[in-house]
């Protein structure tokens, strides 16, 4: 029977009413329980940002940092905020709870003790499920421990992984590239080029031929779609839930594309490898050497996967452009570590391209990929979800260093760029180019952290010191000045990893 409309309304009201109670008193229930586990840890809060604090919302503040991201000032930023604030501080940012942190116990609790508390996925599942959808950066739990298994063993046996012909074959060819007679050029372009040439070759068995003249049409377009999905991946992290207000399409034919170029490689090393069953060995090591498509393929089966995998790795390499393009851009403006780079190199091994097994012996290389990677850590900022109530050391009470509670949904964004840049932690100067640093210090020590640490640090960390100190020798047994044309200051351009907005502009001679 349908009901008179009054009733209809009464019973109604009561409904919303009840809802109402229910709400409250669950939110009462919540908020003691939460006192009670402050209280339990001796956690304290931390600061909050006064200056939004009648901004309920956090609408403001998102766009405070829009604007920040959009005039390429958002590590000028933080590192304001960190100095006003201290290490550990809270925001608001449309209505979601943010603590913005670079203190080295909480950054350690996060990678350590903290790590199984945190997840990664409700950030980054969004954003790369259209090009990778189960690939390792997008994963938690045991999904990811699956991943990282099948990754491990691909990237750990160096000489075997890593050939060195192969890296002399793209150095040449990023020398093609380099005007004569110390003419000014953007560098910058070409050093992403190169490691994305040499990582296409290591992970696909293929290059993409991103610093040759004559790159194939379908390469050519793989580069850009790759482009386009890592600039639209770092813009909607920025954005948060505002990026459903932009158009995808875009994106998703990039995507789309980017996958089935890797796919139909993968097909093909799945195939091998089923044909190659039974027969003696792996066809890890072809005729062609090691690639990591047809390495993974004994592993798994499924093009779905392999291709999600390869994609990540793929995504990964723009770091080693990073750390290059940091590294000419100080470089440029010390002639004097110019001069003793060079000396070191060519005193240790001479002119001849370096062995696997004297690169090594290239000590300072080794300072100078440190003091680059400190300024400028590819992935300056992280972030980190709480899968349940939990806590971060410090950061709570008058003097920071209590404990502080954070709720389950709550996002902890840690600053690798601020750790390495503010404080102590590496002597006099933190902001200046100094390799010297570390012939004191390790590259082990606690605040150095541009590849993470604990179970989920960089499993590429190793290959990569590797093939940087291969192209850095090469680069300086090839030239011997670096000459500045650059007229602006370095200035941060935040895609999947960090670029010099200005560009490098620098002349070898
Ligand atoms: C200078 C070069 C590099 C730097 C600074 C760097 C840095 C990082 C950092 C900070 C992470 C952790 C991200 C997170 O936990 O949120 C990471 C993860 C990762 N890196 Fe690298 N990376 C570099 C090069 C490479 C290379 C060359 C490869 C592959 C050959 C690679 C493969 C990976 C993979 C697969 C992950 C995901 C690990 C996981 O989630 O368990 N990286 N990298």
């Amino acid at each position: 029977m349908i009901p008179e409309l009054p009733s209809l309304i009464k019973t109604s009201i009561l409904a919303l009413v009840g809802a109402g109670i229910f709400f409250l008193v669950r939110r009462l229930q919540q908020g003691r329980q939460l006192r009670e586990l402050s209280r339990q840890h001796g956690c304290e809060s931390p600061p909050s940002e006064s200056d939004f604090q009648y901004d309920l919302f956090g609408i403001a503040k998102a766009i405070e940092l829009g604007a920040h991201f959009r005039r390429r000032t958002s590590l000028l930023y933080t590192n304001t905020l960190f100095r006003k604030y201290g290490e550990t501080y809270v925001s608001n940012v449309l209505g979601y709870r943010l603590i913005f942190t670079c203190n080295a116990e909480n950054i350690k609790h996060l990678f350590s003790k903290g790590f199984a508390d945190y997840d990664s996925s409700p950030l980054r599942k969004p954003l790369f499920a259209p090009i990778t959808p189960h690939g390792i950066f997008t994963v938690d739990g045991p999904d990811w421990r699956k991943a990282r298994e099948q990754l491990r063993n691909q990237l750990s046996s160096l000489p075997k992984i890593i050939d060195l012909r192969l890296c002399e074959r793209h150095f040449q060819a990023f020398r093609q590239r380099v005007p004569h007679n110390g003419k000014a050029f953007d560098i910058q372009p070409c050093i992403f080029s190169l490691s994305l040439d040499i990582q296409s070759s290591f992970t696909l068995g293929e290059c993409v031929d991103a610093l040759s003249f004559t790159q194939s049409p379908a390469n050519k377009r793989f580069v850009k779609d790759l482009l386009l999905v890592k600039d639209r991946i770092a813009n909607d992290g920025f954005r948060g839930p505002l990026r459903h207000l932009y158009p995808r399409q875009s994106f998703r034919d990039s995507c789309m594309r980017a996958r089935q170029h890797v796919m139909d490689r993968a097909i093909r090393a799945a195939e091998k490898q089923a044909n190659n069953c039974g027969m003696q060995g792996t066809n890890e090591q072809s005729a062609k050497g090691y690639a990591f498509m047809r390495g993974l393929s004994t592993k798994i089966d499924d093009a779905s996967q392999l291709t999600d995998q390869s994609l990540s790795i793929l995504l990964a390499n723009d770091s080693m452009g990073t750390t290059l393009s940091g590294l000419l851009f100080s470089l440029s403006q010390n002639p004097r570590v110019v001069h003793k780079l060079r000396a070191s190199i060519l005193e240790s091994i001479g002119l001849t391209p370096p062995k696997f097994a004297q690169l090594g012996r290239l000590q300072y290389v080794r300072c100078v990929l440190h003091e680059a990677l400190r300024l400028y850590p590819p992935a300056a900022f992280n972030a980190r979800v709480a899968n349940k109530t939990a806590t971060l050391p410090r950061g709570g009470g008058s003097d920071a260093s209590l404990p502080v509670l954070v709720r389950k949904g709550d996002t902890v964004v840690f600053s690798t760029w601020a750790r390495h840049r503010l404080g102590r932690d590496f002597g006099e100067n933190p902001e200046n180019f100094i390799p010297e640093r570390w012939e004191h210090l390790s590259g082990d020590m606690a605040g150095f952290i541009p590849f993470n640490k604990g179970p989920r640090v960089c499993p590429g960390q190793h290959y990569a010191m590797v093939v940087l100190t291969y192209v850095v020798a090469r680069i300086f047994q090839t030239f011997s000045t670096v000459i500045n044309y650059n007229t602006h200051p370095w200035r941060e351009r935040i895609s999947m990893t960090l670029e010099n907005e200005n560009g490098v502009m620098v002349g070898l001679s």
